[in-house]
């Protein structure tokens, strides 16, 4: 991914990610994709709060639809995806992340990860939570959402946010090493056991999608939203000094 400086998953970030995947899955020579950041220290800062800012109810409608599809694309792909977590993986980040077969991540303290919604005072939507819970469990989501917690790297692997923590250094050649081994399975036996554990996650949000993105209008339509994701990122903006 290379959408400097932090790999937000802008509208047109979306659709370009999604073109690429098109592509490789039309191209029956390839059978697995590795997700990594060109961004250094960071993999992505998560959904790009400009698209949720100031804007009106269309844009926030055609963006939502674009983060669905993000997710049911990568989450239901047939292709081995796995990720390479090099950097902080917030939100966003972690979502595009758990959509993946596998994750490494670089062992680096800053490099936390998690859905930390709340803590911008916002509410990861039910698929959001549905592909935690799949991944770590009910009582450790459940707690990682209400707590909006950003897990280390230790904590992130303890809990199963992720399957393998590696010297930075070694992010890359790891993911490699995994997508040899789920290579070697045979790829139609594998891509509808895929299927058959994933599926029923995706067709809950399939089937509400209308309703999911009437929701999220309302939502960041709020004036106590609006307010809050303006305050989020002056915030962020003035980090800096
Ligand atoms: C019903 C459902 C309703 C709602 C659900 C909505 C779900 C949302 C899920 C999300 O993904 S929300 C986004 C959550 N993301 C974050 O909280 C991350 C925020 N960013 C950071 O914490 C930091 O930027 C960083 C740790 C990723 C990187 O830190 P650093 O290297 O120090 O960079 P800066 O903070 O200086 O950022 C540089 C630049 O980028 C802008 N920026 C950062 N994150 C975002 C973002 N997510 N979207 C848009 N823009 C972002 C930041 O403001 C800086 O901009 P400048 O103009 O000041 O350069």
């Amino acid at each position: 991914m290379r959408n400097p400086p932090v790999n937000s998953l802008s509208l047109e970030f979306l659709t370009e990610l999604l073109i690429s995947l098109e592509k490789l899955e039309n191209d029956k020579t390839f059978h697995g994709i590795i997700i990594t950041s060109d961004c250094p220290g960071i993999f992505s800062a998560g959904l790009d709060l400009t698209e949720m800012c100031g804007r009106d109810p269309e844009h926030y409608a055609e963006y939502w639809k674009a983060v669905q599809e993000m997710w049911l694309r990568f989450y239901l792909s047939n292709l081995v995806v796995i990720a390479a977590i090099n950097g902080v993986s917030p939100a966003g980040g972690c979502l595009l992340s758990l959509t993946c077969d596998y994750r490494v991540l670089a062992n680096n303290p800053k490099y936390a990860i998690g859905l930390n919604e709340t803590l911008l005072g916002i509410v990861a939507p039910f698929w959001f939570k549905d592909t935690l819970v799949n991944t770590i469990g009910h009582r450790s989501a459940e707690r990682a959402l209400q707590l909006g917690l950003l897990f280390p790297p230790a904590e992130a692997l303890r809990v199963g946010v992720v399957d393998q923590v590696v010297p930075e250094d070694q992010v890359q050649s790891t993911a490699r090493l995994v997508m040899a081994q789920w290579l070697d399975i045979p790829d139609h036996a594998r891509q509808l056991t895929k299927t058959l554990m994933r599926k029923p996650t995706a067709d809950r949000l399939l089937t509400e999608r209308d309703a999911d993105i009437q929701n999220f209008v309302r939502f960041i339509c709020k004036d106590s939203i609006q307010k809050s994701l303006h305050a989020y990122l002056e915030k962020l903006k003035q980090k800096k000094g």
